[in-house]
């Protein structure tokens, strides 16, 4: 995968002890380095990346579901990070040891095959939010047409987790 970055991803703010998520942390040396950033104006989140070939599912050039929904969960997870430290009005660092969230269930809505040549972009919004849990919204674009939707429940990391 090559993942598009620009300046501090929300997982670069994950602790030390949470980022080697395969999908998305830092520290994976195998992992996929995915990134998720808010907009500027905070009311959504935003992933882009563009897939290796090795990722292609059973259809030549069409990327493999299951790095669709790996895609979901990890933009989801950090989405929910962020609209839950935004809620608060609190910025997303090291050091806010709040709202680190986890996936507890991920509904994929797999609408069009999703091209393995080119800019794949997905945008998440939130749906709702509590203190433990928030539910995202999020969808999956190449050439300005949605391939996939998902939504995702996740919950907030418990201290002793
Ligand atoms: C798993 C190891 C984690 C170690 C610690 C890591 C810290 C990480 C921090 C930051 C790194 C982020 C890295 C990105 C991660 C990338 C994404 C992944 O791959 S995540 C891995 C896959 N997910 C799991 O393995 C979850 C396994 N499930 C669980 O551990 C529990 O079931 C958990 C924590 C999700 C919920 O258990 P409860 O006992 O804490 O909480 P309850 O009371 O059951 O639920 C809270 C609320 O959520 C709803 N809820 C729970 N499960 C639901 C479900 N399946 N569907 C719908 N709602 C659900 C409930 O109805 C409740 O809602 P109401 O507050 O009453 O409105």
């Amino acid at each position: 995968m090559k993942p598009k970055k620009r300046n501090i991803a929300i997982q670069d703010t994950y602790g030390e002890r949470f980022q080697n998520c395969w999908g998305c942390g830092p520290k994976n040396e195998q992992g996929l380095h995915l990134k998720t950033y808010p907009s500027e104006d905070g009311e959504t989140c935003i992933t882009q990346f563009e897939p290796d070939n090795q990722y292609t599912g059973g259809v030549p050039n069409n990327l493999f579901g299951g790095m669709i929904a790996l895609v979901f969960d990890c933009h989801g997870t950090a989405s929910a990070a962020w609209f839950a430290h935004k809620n608060k009005g609190l910025a997303l660092t090291e050091e806010t040891v709040i709202g680190r969230f986890i996936t507890a269930r991920l509904e994929t809505d797999y609408k069009k095959p999703v091209p393995m040549d080119e800019t794949i972009t997905i945008r998440s919004s939130i749906e709702e939010l509590s203190e433990r849990k928030a539910i995202v919204r999020m969808k999956m674009e190449a050439s300005g047409v949605v391939r996939a939707e998902a939504r995702m429940v996740a919950v907030a990391v418990k201290d002793d987790m």
